[in-house]
């Protein structure tokens, strides 16, 4: 798979990691009763490999080697897995094979492939290359929207209004991305009620789910807490997703701090991979094997929303 790493190459299957790590114990869940930890009993995965992981590469990734990966997150039965952006080649040139990816890969049924859109001609351009569900990616802070998409927040919503009432038209779903959600690159701490206001604002507008990205991975399990306790008076908790860099290993804290507090969706980025461009000092996601292997050892599913080949 030319250069995507091989640690990636051997992370690509749930058999292999769930049957050849034989400490993890006995892999067929069982029948949950009501979990008494009051964690959730079902976890869906966002795989953001693709693009998350894909987009920071210095070197071009060639599109069929990223086709290839695709294919291969298919195949290891990801239900969601994030496939490109149609953002603008200017800025974001590693993914400026956009159409041809998400032309090229394999569809399995019953797996999501969303892709990500700034604006009404990324939309456009996604819809005619065959996407059939959108997310668009807004942040809580003034500085980092400026610089990741070049508008203020204000103007990122009207902009996010004219996608989602498109794509309402023509029923695709479209998810919301909250950047900034535990501390910003450029302005520092972020006030959690800022979070919220930009989260409801996306899910009040139509986005069914919405992902709290810690860009910069600068979170704690004790600001994920606070942050998210004050966006939980906003928005249901099942509409909700995490989004974790993992720059002070805290990631997987911060994850299981959201699941505490009922949070069921986990972004993740196979071995690890990832980082926005104009978020500086970011590192890579957390890594999709890492949180399979908690959720496993915690006895919470991730597999029933697919079915097998
Ligand atoms: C939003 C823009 C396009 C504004 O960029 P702009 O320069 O203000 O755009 P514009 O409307 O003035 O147009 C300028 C040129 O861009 C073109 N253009 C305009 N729109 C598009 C488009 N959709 N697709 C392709 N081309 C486009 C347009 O056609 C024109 O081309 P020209 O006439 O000069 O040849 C730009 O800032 C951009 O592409 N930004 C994307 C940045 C990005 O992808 N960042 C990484 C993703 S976010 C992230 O990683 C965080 C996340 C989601 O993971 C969560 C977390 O961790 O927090």
């Amino acid at each position: 798979m030319g250069n995507v790493p091989t640690a990636v190459k051997h992370c690509l299957s749930y058999q292999h990691l769930l049957k050849e790590q034989i400490w993890i114990g006995d892999v067929t869940i069982p029948e949950q009763e009501p979990h008494e930890t009051g964690l959730p009993q079902h976890v869906k995965i966002v795989e953001v490999g693709p693009r998350d992981g894909l987009q920071n590469e210095k070197e071009f990734v060639p599109t069929n080697i990223k086709i290839e990966f695709i294919d291969r997150l298919s195949e290891a039965r990801l239900p969601v897995i994030e496939v490109t952006s149609f953002v603008s080649s200017k800025w974001v040139p590693q993914m400026s094979d956009h159409a041809d990816v998400m032309r090229g890969i394999k569809k399995h049924a019953g797996v999501q492939y969303p892709v990500l859109t700034p604006n009404i001609q990324g939309f456009h351009s996604a819809i005619a290359a065959g996407a059939k569900e959108v997310s668009v990616f807004g942040a809580a802070s003034e500085t980092f929207s400026k610089k990741n998409i070049n508008c203020s927040i204000e103007e990122s919503m009207s902009r996010f209004e004219e996608i989602i009432q498109s794509a309402y038209g023509i029923n695709i779903p479209v998810r919301g991305y909250v950047s900034c959600a535990l501390g910003c690159p450029y302005e520092g701490n972020i006030e959690a009620h800022k979070v919220a206001e930009v989260s409801k604002r996306l899910y009040s507008m139509g986005c069914y789910e919405i992902s709290l990205g810690d860009t910069i991975g600068v979170g704690t399990p004790g600001s994920m807490k606070k942050m998210l306790e004050a966006v939980v008076k906003e928005i249901p908790v099942h509409a909700l997703a995490v989004h974790c860099h993992d720059t002070y290993g805290q990631a997987l804290a911060n994850i299981l701090t959201a699941l505490q507090m009922g949070v069921s969706v986990v972004d993740c980025s196979v071995s690890g991979l990832g980082g926005c461009p104009y978020a500086k000092g970011s590192t890579g996601n957390v890594a999709t094997e890492d949180v399979l292997y908690m959720l496993n050892g915690l006895g919470i599913h991730t597999r029933e929303l697919i079915k097998p080949k």
